[in-house]
């Protein structure tokens, strides 16, 4: 294997020290292979190797060659965490000088400031609402690395990754593409979209054995034949010895409830491999004290965890450092985890090969699959990865393994071809001037990943949504009208803005349940399902129908997705009225991580409609200020003067509020008691 110094001549001596401070002495065979085939060079390039195999590195060392010629770089991931991740890792290369960026936050935000730096880390959807927001770097970029590319695939943000490569390879003809994937059976065809050269292998620094285990055997290709092999009675038994044997297990479950019981229940046996856990314990307690965190944190304390969207930030966060050190011995996740960040472990076991999906269970993709048995091994420190789907009886289990063990990952297919996906993007062409003709759209489709895996073009498709967004009075012949430009700007569906624009024009005064439930109504908003125990929402209904502007018949098709809408208003409620977020948690079924996420959303369709109805000078616009600000924070009206206060979040300002102290004046009046209330460190820090 290539030795690094060979480096020197394209990176400089400071760059390769770098690198062997890192422990990188010599290139894996696909980074030698990327070198030969024009890393250091205008060359585009497709890296689809397995996880962990040094993707990464590879447009590391495109990124520095780009900087030291004075280029500026655009690092693009699918997910949030990724970002913060990458962040980390690309930090340390401010040693020589690169500034390195990251933006990720709302989407609206111009982040000017990331004019100044030399790499910037953010992530699909972002970049495409900073292009939006005429982010004039984005203007003069020389490298684009697209990491996770085989995520254009994905139904939700698939769409987004492809059109903002197309974008920023008109904005930026010289453009130069790195796109790592994983092992995707179609890597050529990405290739070849994007006139690149294609690095692909096999090869993984630490080895993979896959298995299908049924009590007492386990499955394994050998050579193209399937062998069998004596094994223990029992999963827990197989985990028991990794951990005897110093290693840690992934464990995959289809859905949350499993997970989280799965974890309770192996905290009996990874409680002999633990030292002390308390700090993590502790942690996972510090933002919530709700019934999950509890769990989590008992589960913690005893060496185990569980993993799944309802966690909160910190609290993955720290399970995922406790995994790493190594003092978490086993973390139960659910499959959401496969694609976000990277936590590799000794053995991967997937107690389910079956996952949750829109109201069905369906067994996964062999690409999910593939995904999550390549966590397994890590690099440096475990000899080899062991990879073993979990299974009942011997016929299940020779099923399992032609599937997945010797199936073939699916091809990635573009998911552009979608009216959501087709008019959120058309309307943002020609927001940004990028098209303004019925032509100049056609061509830049044209140039898209849909269009080369597609013989037909979408032209019926983009007359139709062109004609709907003249009705809707987002353009004229092909021009932006300002009520366009601005719902394009706002990163919405152009359809939540159509909603938002049509209800305001029928309606001078909204309830605040009504304007909760209005922005509900519209395809941005994640909605709660309905449980069997929410019967009691129909009774609320019949109370609070008066404040409701739009309440289908019980009859009508639509009276179920109605449900849920209404169901998350009364959430949404719920929390701006000041209920305690265990009891919101309780009551409508839903886990701290999703109230947040919630809540997040709302507070961004909030925002935008307070926007629209600036813009149509709608006398709406100050109730849904307030109502963007309750929100944020959780609370009544009256407390909005005190959480604008740094370090002042809902529980401190009501205890303020009760005891008289209504704002900033008061609290410095009587700040011996608001020292009293909530601590004279905390008033020192708001004062300050
Ligand atoms: N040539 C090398 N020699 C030694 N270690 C390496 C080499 N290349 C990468 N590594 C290390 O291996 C780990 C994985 O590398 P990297 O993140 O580049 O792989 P990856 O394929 O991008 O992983 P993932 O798919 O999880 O992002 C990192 O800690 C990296 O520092």
């Amino acid at each position: 294997m290539m030795n690094v110094d060979a480096l020197s001549d394209h990176l400089s001596k400071y760059v390769v020290d770098i690198l062997k401070k890192r422990g990188i002495e010599r290139l894996y065979p696909p980074q030698e292979e990327a070198v030969r085939k024009g890393l250091f060079s205008n060359k585009n390039l497709v890296v689809a190797i397995p996880t962990a195999s040094g993707k990464t590195l590879i447009a590391e060392l495109a990124m520095i060659y780009e900087v030291i010629r004075g280029g500026k770089c655009l690092y693009t991931v699918p997910l949030r965490a990724l970002a913060g991740e990458k962040f980390e890792e690309f930090s340390k290369w401010e040693e020589i000088g690169v500034k390195i960026g990251i933006s990720t936050g709302d989407y609206e935000s111009r982040d000017e400031w990331l004019g100044e730096c030399d790499i910037v880390v953010t992530t699909s959807e972002k970049a495409d609402s900073l292009l939006r927001n005429e982010a004039s770097w984005l203007r003069n970029l020389s490298l684009l690395v697209v990491d996770e590319i085989h995520l254009i695939d994905s139904a939700k943000r698939g769409a987004t990754l492809e059109v903002l490569i197309a974008k920023l390879k008109k904005l930026n003809p010289n453009l130069r593409i790195i796109a790592l994937s994983a092992t995707i059976p179609n890597a050529d065809e990405i290739a070849e979209w994007l006139n690149a050269e294609l690095i692909k292998s096999e090869w993984r620094p630490t080895p993979l054995y896959e298995y299908v285990f049924y009590p007492g055997r386990l499955l394994k290709f050998e050579n193209g034949f399937l062998r069998e092999v004596k094994a223990e009675s029992s999963i827990e038994r197989l985990i028991v010895r990794t951990l005897e044997e110093g290693g840690q297990v992934l464990v995959f479950e289809s859905t949350r409830r499993n997970a989280e019981s799965y974890a309770v229940k192996i905290s009996g046996y990874t409680k002999e491999f633990v030292e002390d856990n308390s700090d993590v314990a502790e942690k996972v307690l510090e933002e919530n004290e709700g019934e999950m965190s509890r769990k989590l944190s008992e589960c913690v304390k005893l060496g185990s965890a569980f993993h799944h969207a309802g966690l909160l930030n910190s609290q993955r966060v720290a399970i995922e450092k406790a995994f790493r050190e190594g003092r978490i011995k086993v973390l139960v996740a659910t499959p959401t985890l496969a694609a976000g960040v990277n936590l590799p472990a000794r053995r991967v076991i997937l107690k389910s090969y079956r996952r949750y999906d829109s109201g069905a269970y369906a067994p996964i993709m062999v690409s999910e699959y593939k995904q999550m048995a390549g966590r397994a091994g890590r690099p440096g420190l475990d000899e080899y990865g062991e990879a073993i789907i979990v299974t009942k009886t011997r016929d299940e289990a020779l099923k399992v393994a032609e599937r997945y063990l010797a199936g073939e990952p699916e091809k990635v297919i573009s998911k552009l071809g979608s009216e959501t996906h087709l008019r959120f993007h058309t309307l943002s062409l020609i927001s940004e001037g990028i098209a303004s003709s019925f032509e100049d759209l056609l061509d830049f489709y044209s140039t898209t990943f849909f269009a080369y895996q597609n013989e037909f073009t979408l032209e019926w498709e983009i007359r139709r949504i062109v004609l709907q967004l003249e009705k809707w009075g987002m353009i004229v012949e092909y021009a932006p009208t300002s009520f366009g430009k601005l719902v394009s700007k706002l990163y919405i569906d152009p359809l939540s803005g159509f909603i938002f624009k049509e209800e305001l024009s029928k309606f001078d005064e909204l309830s605040d349940l009504a304007m909760l439930h209005l922005i509900c109504r519209t395809p941005d908003m994640e909605l709660l399902s309905i449980r069997k125990a929410d019967g009691w929402i129909e009774n609320e209904l019949e109370n609070l129908r008066e404040e409701l502007t739009y309440y289908p018949s019980i009859y009508s098709a639509e009276y179920d997705f109605f449900l849920r809408e209404f169901k998350t208003a009364l959430c949404l409620y719920d929390w701006i009225n000041e209920r305690d977020e265990d009891i919101i948690c309780e009551k409508y079924g839903i886990a701290p991580g999703d109230l947040r996420r919630i809540v997040e959303t709302a507070e961004w369709l909030m925002h935008s409609l307070r926007r629209i109805a600036e813009h149509l000078s709608h006398n709406l616009a100050s109730k849904a200020l307030k109502l963007e600000m309750r929100l944020k924070y959780g609370v009544k009206e009256e407390l909005l003067d005190l959480v604008k206060l740094k370090n002042v979040g809902r529980k401190r300002a009501r205890k303020l509020y009760n005891a008289g102290i209504r704002n900033l004046e008061d609290l410095i009046q009587n700040r011996k008691i608001a020292e009293k209330l909530i601590g004279s460190r905390i008033v020192e820090k708001i004062l300050s």
